[in-house]
């Protein structure tokens, strides 16, 4: 059995909104929505490669807060494994460098009204649940 790679995702949050992404490439993917991060390369910990990946992606420093329960199948080999994570004072606003092509600030009121990545569903939800708890 091939073993898991962990793909990390961001529930990047400020102001009580959640940055959603929309996927610029490959073709399959593109136009839809996800959350920010990427694969998390061997000798490096989940968070540093979410502060790596937003960094590259978005050009934001950011610090990774809490993880959020849960891990979800994305194709396989990859699995998707989530944190909160806030931008650190000072840092610039995101902006679609890598990846995607648009990004939003969802209130907890918008977060369905963007089309996200059937595979993210579940953990949008997971984090919505969060989101009205904050
Ligand atoms: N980042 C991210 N990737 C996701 C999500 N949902 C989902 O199916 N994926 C898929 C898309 C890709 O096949 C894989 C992550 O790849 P990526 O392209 O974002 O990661 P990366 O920057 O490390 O990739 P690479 O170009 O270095 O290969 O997981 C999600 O919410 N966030």
């Amino acid at each position: 059995m091939t073993e898991p790679i962990v793909v990390v995702g961001a529930a990047l949050l400020d102001d009580g909104r959640l940055l959603a992404a929309r996927r610029s490439a490959p073709p399959e993917l593109a136009g839809r929505w996800e959350l920010p991060g990427g694969k998390v390369e061997s000798g490096e910990t989940p968070e540093a490669a979410l502060v790596r990946e937003l960094r590259e992606e978005l050009g934001v420093q950011t610090e990774a807060m809490e993880r959020v329960p849960g891990e979800w199948p994305l194709r396989s080999p990859y699995v998707l494994w989530v944190w909160t994570a806030r931008l650190l004072p000072g840092s610039p606003a995101p902006k679609p460098l890598q990846d995607h092509d648009e990004l939003r600030w969802l209130t907890p009121a918008e977060l369905w009204n963007v089309e996200w990545l059937d595979q993210d569903v579940p953990a949008v939800q997971e984090i919505e649940g969060r989101m009205g708890r904050a």
